[in-house]
């Protein structure tokens, strides 16, 4: 059974005084949220204490952005495992584009994140997807399906998550058709060993068009970036109309 999940990804926004405003006026609304829906923060490194110490008994469940793959060492401005899960995180976003495109992560350095993940019991959420560019040359299907072969070599797919995120799409206001969405999705699902991972889309997805895109077969959640930095735009897409 396919697990639906929303997750915002603030990126490099909020304080931790403002991560604590929005979870005051998000708080009421997420609990109206349909209970099959896990509902999930992705929040700077900064907020994710204060916001775990403030979620006693909310269904929200908290999500980092990065992860280092060794437990401890000399490595300036990483992160590790142990130190998300000691102060409850769930979650760690693994591979976005903006991590592959500013920082120089590569599908080898993406497939060591994403077993450290695993390996202290961390749910990753691992970004794919195509440029403008290869969209126009009809290199979607081979640059997406070139990630997951080198991304998951060795990847427990019972405990894992995909985003499939147009790079073209993201901030942009220009979201992906639904159809396309699903039929990508539906590709990336066909050569999983796992059918039951849940798929994400991701970019631009706003109020405005979640309803479209939840009720594709394929697309079993979203991952928002600028859309979920508001408790009124996140609580409209967490209540989507099933
Ligand atoms: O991780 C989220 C994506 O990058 C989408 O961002 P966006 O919703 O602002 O387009």
């Amino acid at each position: 059974m396919r697990k639906i999940i929303l997750a915002g990804n603030w990126k490099m926004y909020k304080t931790q005084a403002e991560a604590l405003e929005f979870l005051e006026g998000f708080k009421p609304t997420v609990e109206d949220a349909p209970e099959n829906r896990e509902v999930v923060l992705c929040v700077p490194f900064t907020a994710l204490s204060a916001l775990s110490k403030n979620l006693h008994g909310s269904r929200i469940r908290l999500g980092a952005q990065n992860i280092h793959w060794e437990e401890v060492g000399a490595y300036t401005g990483e992160i590790s495992g142990p130190m998300l899960t000691e102060i409850g995180v769930r979650y760690v976003i693994i591979g976005h584009s903006e991590r592959r495109q500013y920082f120089g992560e590569t599908d080898e350095t993406v497939n060591l994140r994403l077993k450290a993940a695993q390996k202290y019991g961390l749910i990753p959420i691992l970004c794919v997807g195509e440029t403008k560019e290869q969209r126009a040359a009809n290199e979607t299907e081979s640059h997406i399906l070139g990630q997951l072969e080198k991304d998951l070599v060795g990847i427990d797919q019972t405990k894992l998550v995909i985003a499939y995120e147009p790079i073209w799409a993201i901030g942009t206001g220009e979201t992906c058709e639904s159809d396309e969405a699903n039929r990508v999705i539906g590709l990336i699902r066909s050569k999983l060993d796992n059918k039951d991972v849940t798929i994400q889309y991701g970019g631009s997805v706003k109020p405005d068009n979640i309803d479209e895109l939840m009720a594709k077969p394929e697309i079993d959640g979203v991952l928002v970036g600028g859309a979920s930095l508001t408790p009124d735009s996140w609580g409209k897409i967490v209540n989507y109309r099933a």
